[in-house]
């Protein structure tokens, strides 16, 4: 008989820890809260009920899986896939410029994980850390469109960094490689051109200027670029690309800041772009399940797959950016007021004028970048959804997760993480 018990009392965080029991007394599956994670302990990586896990267990452990980023909003999350459900795995290095303390509960399991702190524009650094991997996940980058990095940082993290990383796979022998690219390698482009539902193959006119999307644009020609390329030992490198759209769950930066905007406005936010612009948004745990099955297929369908582009899609609905995010905030307490923009566009696209024009002004001395500005602006503002199944033809993806879990997922992030807030 399989138990459930709950442990809550007014002192202890919120998530309550939650218990699944045998009907012997040992915990098969304990899931935690505390006030920085709304976490799920991982007991399957500590080989208790190795039966949840889905890959098929009977084959040895002798995968080595190295997970750049792997600290970062998907990186953690790509790790934690990654220990849940890929029983090849020997080994596991996370590698990053900043290591989080979580890694420290992940050790105790089967599988030996790695932490590696470093810095993907240092080449010895990266070579030193893929030398031995059979595949690499490449997530690390700099996710700026706020203006607080310069674009010599940005194009260094994004361009370079990816360099290095393939260049380490070919000098040491690693075939096969992940990047996570990103749906603004295509758009919005600057000419605000709508992407109404569009796949893989829908005629796009993909013109950037900031520097992020030209940065992730430039990395993801240099990974499909390398797809083929011969790695030390004279096998072809194997390489592919998935673009997710706007990434949400837990651990999203930019929806605990619209949390506490909202808060400090008496529980109101306003509306800024027409309900009418569709904007493309995929949860976090779903977007780390497909990069887990790429990696997994990669050497199998290498033929079909190498090379290819991957939208990252799920259930999510199509919704504008502020109505997705009352999806969370709503049920958290925040209201979204107006059916219709509350300021004219002109004047948000003054006001972005003007941010940017304080910003330049006051470089390098602004520590905080203000969220609008004309790219966020511009990007808000364009309709970009992907209606695609080209993940699922290629390499079997389905969501793991439905609308409705990564919604209450979500939502009760921000009721952990922000609890301490109100
Ligand atoms: N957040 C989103 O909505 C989307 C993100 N992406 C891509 O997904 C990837 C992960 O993004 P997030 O998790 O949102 O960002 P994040 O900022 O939470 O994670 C990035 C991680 O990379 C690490 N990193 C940064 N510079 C590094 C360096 N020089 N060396 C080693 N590690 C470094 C950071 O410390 C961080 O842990 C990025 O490549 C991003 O372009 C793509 C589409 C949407
Ligand atoms: C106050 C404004 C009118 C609204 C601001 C919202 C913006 C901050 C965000 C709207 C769309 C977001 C981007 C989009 O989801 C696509 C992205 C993909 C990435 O690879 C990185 C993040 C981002 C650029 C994301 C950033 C925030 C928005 C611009």
């Amino acid at each position: 008989m399989l138990t459930v018990a709950a442990s809550r009392n007014r002192s202890a965080p919120w998530p309550p820890a939650l218990s699944l029991r045998a009907s012997g007394q040992q915990t098969l599956l304990r899931v935690t809260g505390d006030w920085g994670r709304w976490q799920l302990a991982t007991q399957v990586n500590q080989g208790l009920f190795p039966q949840l896990d889905m890959a098929g267990s009977e084959q040895a452990q002798k995968l080595v899986y190295l997970v750049t980023g792997g600290c970062g909003f998907l990186g953690e999350h790509v790790v934690r896939m990654l220990l849940q459900h890929e029983p090849r795995l020997r080994e596991l290095r996370v590698f990053d410029l900043h290591l989080g303390p979580w890694l420290e509960e992940l050790k105790t399991g089967p599988v030996q994980v790695t932490a590696i702190q470093g810095d993907v524009t240092q080449a010895h650094e990266v070579a030193a850390a893929v030398a031995g991997a059979h595949v690499v996940i490449h997530t690390a980058g700099l996710v700026d469109v706020f203006g607080r990095t310069s674009p010599e940082t940005i194009h260094k993290v994004n361009v370079q960094g990816t360099q290095n990383v393939i260049e380490a796979c070919v000098q040491t022998g690693t075939r096969f490689l992940v990047y996570t690219s990103s749906m603004e390698v295509v758009g919005p482009n600057i000419k605000g051109h709508p992407f109404y539902r569009g796949n893989e193959d829908t005629p796009y006119e993909a013109v950037h200027k900031h520097p992020y999307p030209c940065s992730k644009a430039l990395a993801e020609q240099l990974v499909l670029e390398a797809n083929g390329r011969k790695v030390c030992g004279g096998l072809p490198l194997v390489t592919c690309a998935l673009r997710p759209t706007g990434i949400y769950g837990e651990g999203h930066q930019i929806m605990r800041d619209f949390y506490r905007q909202g808060l400090r406005m008496g529980g109101r936010l306003f509306r800024a772009i027409p309900a009418s612009v569709e904007h493309g948004r995929v949860y976090v745990g779903n977007v780390a399940w497909m990069h887990v099955l790429v990696a997994r297929e990669l050497e199998r369908r290498a033929a079909l797959m190498g090379g290819q582009v991957y939208f990252c899609y799920d259930h999510s609905p199509y919704k504008s950016y502020e109505d997705f995010n009352m999806e969370f905030l709503g049920p958290c307490g925040l209201q979204l007021l107006g059916t219709r923009p509350l300021l004219p566009y002109w004047l948000l696209v003054l006001l972005a004028a003007l941010n940017a024009l304080l910003q330049w002004l006051l470089r390098p001395r602004l520590l905080s970048a203000p969220m609008l500005n004309p790219y966020t602006l511009a990007v808000a503002n364009t309709t970009f959804t992907v209606s695609t199944d080209k993940a699922q033809r290629h390499f079997g993806y389905k969501p793991l997760f439905s609308w409705e879990e990564s919604r209450t997922r979500t939502i009760l992030w921000v009721q952990t993480t922000e609890g301490s807030a109100r």
